[in-house]
Protein backbone atom coordinates (compact mmCIF):
# COMPACT_ATOMS: atom_id res chain seq x y z
CA UNK A 1 0.00 0.00 0.00
CA UNK A 2 1.83 3.19 -1.24
CA UNK A 3 1.57 5.32 2.07
CA UNK A 4 3.66 8.52 2.76
CA UNK A 5 4.96 11.21 0.63
CA UNK A 6 6.81 10.46 -2.32
CA UNK A 7 10.42 11.59 -2.78
CA UNK A 8 11.05 14.55 -5.30
CA UNK A 9 14.14 16.61 -6.02
CA UNK A 10 14.36 20.24 -7.02
CA UNK A 11 14.80 20.18 -11.18
CA UNK A 12 12.56 17.02 -11.66
CA UNK A 13 10.13 16.75 -13.89
CA UNK A 14 6.91 14.84 -12.57
CA UNK A 15 3.68 14.12 -13.77
CA UNK A 16 0.39 14.50 -11.60
CA UNK A 17 -2.16 12.20 -13.50
CA UNK A 18 -5.61 13.05 -10.99
CA UNK A 19 -8.52 10.07 -11.13
CA UNK A 20 -10.96 8.45 -9.38
CA UNK A 21 -9.29 4.67 -10.25
CA UNK A 22 -12.65 3.38 -10.09
CA UNK A 23 -11.06 0.90 -10.85
CA UNK A 24 -7.79 1.44 -12.69
CA UNK A 25 -7.15 0.04 -16.21
CA UNK A 26 -4.77 0.39 -19.09
CA UNK A 27 -6.17 3.40 -20.76
CA UNK A 28 -4.39 4.87 -17.34
CA UNK A 29 -1.48 3.69 -18.18
CA UNK A 30 -1.00 4.12 -21.79
CA UNK A 31 -1.06 7.76 -20.85
CA UNK A 32 1.43 7.64 -18.52
CA UNK A 33 3.83 6.05 -20.55
CA UNK A 34 3.35 7.93 -23.50
CA UNK A 35 3.54 11.45 -21.07
CA UNK A 36 7.11 9.74 -19.61
CA UNK A 37 8.18 9.54 -23.10
CA UNK A 38 6.61 12.54 -24.80
CA UNK A 39 7.48 15.11 -21.96
CA UNK A 40 10.69 13.47 -20.70
CA UNK A 41 9.22 13.23 -17.58
CA UNK A 42 11.57 11.60 -14.45
CA UNK A 43 8.33 10.12 -12.70
CA UNK A 44 4.67 10.31 -12.87
CA UNK A 45 2.30 10.00 -9.65
CA UNK A 46 -0.73 8.97 -9.79
CA UNK A 47 -3.52 10.91 -7.44
CA UNK A 48 -6.18 8.28 -6.14
CA UNK A 49 -8.98 11.14 -5.76
CA UNK A 50 -10.57 10.95 -2.20
CA UNK A 51 -13.63 11.94 -4.52
CA UNK A 52 -14.23 13.64 -8.16
CA UNK A 53 -16.07 16.94 -6.77
CA UNK A 54 -18.36 16.30 -10.18
CA UNK A 55 -19.23 13.41 -9.84
CA UNK A 56 -22.58 12.54 -7.89
CA UNK A 57 -21.89 8.54 -7.17
CA UNK A 58 -19.13 8.26 -4.87
CA UNK A 59 -16.43 5.88 -5.34
CA UNK A 60 -15.17 2.46 -4.08
CA UNK A 61 -13.06 2.99 -0.63
CA UNK A 62 -9.80 4.44 -1.06
CA UNK A 63 -7.79 1.35 0.13
CA UNK A 64 -9.60 -0.57 -2.41
CA UNK A 65 -8.65 1.53 -5.43
CA UNK A 66 -4.81 2.21 -4.15
CA UNK A 67 -4.48 -1.83 -3.96
CA UNK A 68 -6.22 -2.01 -7.09
CA UNK A 69 -3.79 0.70 -8.84
CA UNK A 70 -0.70 -0.65 -7.32
CA UNK A 71 -1.21 -3.86 -9.64
CA UNK A 72 -1.85 -1.71 -12.65
CA UNK A 73 1.07 0.48 -12.38
CA UNK A 74 3.56 -1.84 -12.33
CA UNK A 75 6.65 0.53 -13.28
CA UNK A 76 9.92 1.78 -11.45
CA UNK A 77 8.60 5.54 -12.62
CA UNK A 78 4.90 5.42 -11.89
CA UNK A 79 3.64 5.87 -8.04
CA UNK A 80 0.08 5.49 -6.90
CA UNK A 81 -0.58 8.07 -4.57
CA UNK A 82 -3.24 8.74 -1.39
CA UNK A 83 -1.74 12.32 -1.66
CA UNK A 84 -4.95 14.50 -1.77
CA UNK A 85 -6.64 12.25 1.07
CA UNK A 86 -3.52 13.50 3.26
CA UNK A 87 -3.61 17.01 2.11
CA UNK A 88 -7.41 16.69 2.92
CA UNK A 89 -7.88 18.20 -0.49
CA UNK A 90 -9.89 17.00 -3.63
CA UNK A 91 -9.78 20.15 -5.86
CA UNK A 92 -7.22 19.97 -8.18
CA UNK A 93 -6.14 23.96 -7.97
CA UNK A 94 -6.03 23.20 -4.28
CA UNK A 95 -3.84 20.21 -4.66
CA UNK A 96 -1.89 22.11 -7.23
CA UNK A 97 -1.02 24.83 -4.83
CA UNK A 98 -0.22 22.80 -1.86
CA UNK A 99 2.89 20.21 -3.72
CA UNK A 100 4.50 23.11 -5.14
CA UNK A 101 5.12 24.61 -1.84
CA UNK A 102 5.62 21.35 -0.13
CA UNK A 103 8.52 20.51 -2.82
CA UNK A 104 9.85 23.71 -4.32
CA UNK A 105 11.45 23.32 -7.35
CA UNK A 106 10.10 20.71 -9.07
CA UNK A 107 8.40 21.06 -12.28
CA UNK A 108 5.13 19.39 -12.61
CA UNK A 109 2.80 18.82 -15.09
CA UNK A 110 -1.13 17.94 -15.25
CA UNK A 111 -1.83 15.43 -17.28
CA UNK A 112 -5.67 13.91 -17.99
CA UNK A 113 -7.62 12.70 -21.00
CA UNK A 114 -9.17 15.10 -23.37
CA UNK A 115 -12.94 14.16 -21.80
CA UNK A 116 -11.59 16.44 -18.67
CA UNK A 117 -10.01 18.99 -21.13
CA UNK A 118 -14.12 19.13 -22.39
CA UNK A 119 -15.07 19.98 -18.45
CA UNK A 120 -11.69 22.12 -17.24
CA UNK A 121 -13.56 25.45 -17.52
CA UNK A 122 -16.23 23.82 -14.66
CA UNK A 123 -13.80 23.26 -11.86
CA UNK A 124 -12.81 25.32 -9.24
CA UNK A 125 -9.92 28.04 -10.01
CA UNK A 126 -9.68 26.27 -13.56
CA UNK A 127 -7.76 29.22 -14.81
CA UNK A 128 -5.42 29.03 -11.87
CA UNK A 129 -4.44 25.93 -12.62
CA UNK A 130 -3.58 26.41 -16.99
CA UNK A 131 -1.52 29.15 -15.20
CA UNK A 132 0.52 27.71 -12.81
CA UNK A 133 1.33 24.00 -14.52
CA UNK A 134 1.59 23.00 -17.77
CA UNK A 135 -0.64 20.62 -19.03
CA UNK A 136 -0.49 17.10 -21.27
CA UNK A 137 -4.06 16.34 -22.65
CA UNK A 138 -4.25 12.85 -24.45
CA UNK A 139 -6.61 11.98 -27.04
CA UNK A 140 -9.28 9.95 -26.09
CA UNK A 141 -11.94 7.86 -28.27
CA UNK A 142 -15.11 10.18 -28.64
CA UNK A 143 -13.82 13.52 -26.90
CA UNK A 144 -11.08 14.33 -29.44
CA UNK A 145 -13.41 17.05 -31.51
CA UNK A 146 -15.26 18.42 -28.15
CA UNK A 147 -11.58 18.70 -26.29
CA UNK A 148 -10.71 21.03 -29.24
CA UNK A 149 -13.45 23.17 -29.02
CA UNK A 150 -13.95 23.54 -25.42
CA UNK A 151 -13.92 26.42 -23.33
CA UNK A 152 -10.32 26.05 -21.88
CA UNK A 153 -8.82 25.01 -25.26
CA UNK A 154 -10.39 28.24 -26.73
CA UNK A 155 -9.62 30.76 -24.46
CA UNK A 156 -5.79 29.01 -24.42
CA UNK A 157 -5.35 28.35 -27.78
CA UNK A 158 -2.61 30.35 -27.50
CA UNK A 159 -0.39 28.47 -24.68
CA UNK A 160 -0.66 25.50 -27.04
CA UNK A 161 2.74 24.15 -27.75
CA UNK A 162 2.79 21.72 -31.14
CA UNK A 163 3.55 18.10 -31.07
CA UNK A 164 6.85 18.50 -31.97
CA UNK A 165 7.86 21.22 -28.56
CA UNK A 166 6.08 18.18 -26.32
CA UNK A 167 9.67 17.53 -24.83
CA UNK A 168 9.85 20.81 -23.46
CA UNK A 169 6.39 21.37 -22.10
CA UNK A 170 7.42 20.33 -18.25
CA UNK A 171 10.28 23.13 -18.24
CA UNK A 172 8.20 26.04 -20.22
CA UNK A 173 6.46 28.13 -18.02
CA UNK A 174 2.56 28.16 -17.69
CA UNK A 175 0.19 28.41 -19.42
CA UNK A 176 1.64 26.09 -21.77
CA UNK A 177 -0.29 22.94 -22.90
CA UNK A 178 -0.06 20.22 -25.23
CA UNK A 179 -2.61 17.91 -27.25
CA UNK A 180 -0.88 14.07 -27.53
CA UNK A 181 -2.55 12.09 -30.31
CA UNK A 182 -1.93 8.90 -29.58
CA UNK A 183 -3.45 5.17 -30.29
CA UNK A 184 -6.14 5.35 -28.74
CA UNK A 185 -7.45 3.34 -25.92
CA UNK A 186 -11.52 2.23 -25.28
CA UNK A 187 -10.57 1.37 -22.02
CA UNK A 188 -12.79 3.06 -19.16
CA UNK A 189 -13.65 2.69 -15.48
CA UNK A 190 -17.03 3.04 -16.25
CA UNK A 191 -17.20 -0.14 -18.74
CA UNK A 192 -15.28 -2.00 -16.03
CA UNK A 193 -18.11 -1.26 -13.28
CA UNK A 194 -20.68 -2.16 -15.79
CA UNK A 195 -19.48 -5.54 -16.94
CA UNK A 196 -19.35 -6.53 -12.78
CA UNK A 197 -15.72 -7.11 -12.83
CA UNK A 198 -14.86 -4.48 -9.99
CA UNK A 199 -16.34 -5.66 -6.65
CA UNK A 200 -16.16 -2.17 -5.76
CA UNK A 201 -18.61 -1.33 -8.71
CA UNK A 202 -22.19 -0.04 -8.39
N1 LIG B 1 -8.57 5.37 -22.14
C1 LIG B 1 -8.14 6.60 -21.78
N2 LIG B 1 -7.57 7.42 -22.68
C2 LIG B 1 -7.16 8.68 -22.31
N3 LIG B 1 -7.28 9.19 -21.06
C3 LIG B 1 -7.84 8.40 -20.12
C4 LIG B 1 -8.29 7.08 -20.43
N4 LIG B 1 -8.82 6.52 -19.30
C5 LIG B 1 -8.71 7.46 -18.34
N5 LIG B 1 -8.11 8.59 -18.82
C6 LIG B 1 -7.82 9.82 -18.07
O1 LIG B 1 -7.23 9.45 -16.83
C7 LIG B 1 -7.67 10.32 -15.78
C8 LIG B 1 -8.33 9.52 -14.68
O2 LIG B 1 -9.44 8.82 -15.24
P1 LIG B 1 -10.56 8.09 -14.37
O3 LIG B 1 -9.92 7.49 -13.17
O4 LIG B 1 -11.73 8.95 -14.20
O5 LIG B 1 -10.95 6.89 -15.34
P2 LIG B 1 -12.17 6.84 -16.35
O6 LIG B 1 -12.00 5.59 -17.14
O7 LIG B 1 -12.30 8.14 -17.07
O8 LIG B 1 -13.38 6.67 -15.31
P3 LIG B 1 -14.95 6.83 -15.50
O9 LIG B 1 -15.33 5.95 -16.67
O10 LIG B 1 -15.50 6.35 -14.20
O11 LIG B 1 -15.20 8.30 -15.75
C9 LIG B 1 -8.66 11.29 -16.43
O12 LIG B 1 -7.95 12.49 -16.76
C10 LIG B 1 -9.09 10.58 -17.69
O13 LIG B 1 -9.44 11.47 -18.72
O1 LIG C 1 -10.89 20.71 -8.95
C1 LIG C 1 -12.00 20.45 -9.44
O2 LIG C 1 -12.97 21.23 -9.36
C2 LIG C 1 -12.16 19.13 -10.15
C3 LIG C 1 -13.36 18.77 -10.75
C4 LIG C 1 -13.45 17.55 -11.41
C5 LIG C 1 -12.35 16.69 -11.45
N1 LIG C 1 -11.21 17.08 -10.85
C6 LIG C 1 -10.04 16.18 -10.88
O3 LIG C 1 -9.88 15.61 -12.13
C7 LIG C 1 -9.20 14.36 -12.01
C8 LIG C 1 -9.90 13.34 -12.87
O4 LIG C 1 -11.10 12.95 -12.24
P1 LIG C 1 -11.84 11.64 -12.74
O5 LIG C 1 -12.92 11.38 -11.72
O6 LIG C 1 -12.35 11.98 -14.10
O7 LIG C 1 -10.82 10.57 -12.74
C9 LIG C 1 -9.19 14.04 -10.52
O8 LIG C 1 -7.92 14.36 -10.01
C10 LIG C 1 -10.22 14.99 -9.96
O9 LIG C 1 -9.98 15.38 -8.63
C11 LIG C 1 -11.09 18.25 -10.22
Amino acid sequence: MSTGWPQARAGQAIGLLGGSFDPAHEGHMAITLEAIRRFRLDRVWWLVSPGNPLKPRGPAPMAQRIAQAEQVAQHPKVRVTDIEARLGTRYTAQTIARLRARYPGVDFVWLMGADNLVQLHRWQDWRRIVETVPMGVFARPGDRLAARLSQAARVYRGARLPMHAAEGLARAPAPAWCFVNLPMSAASSTAIRADGDWPGGG
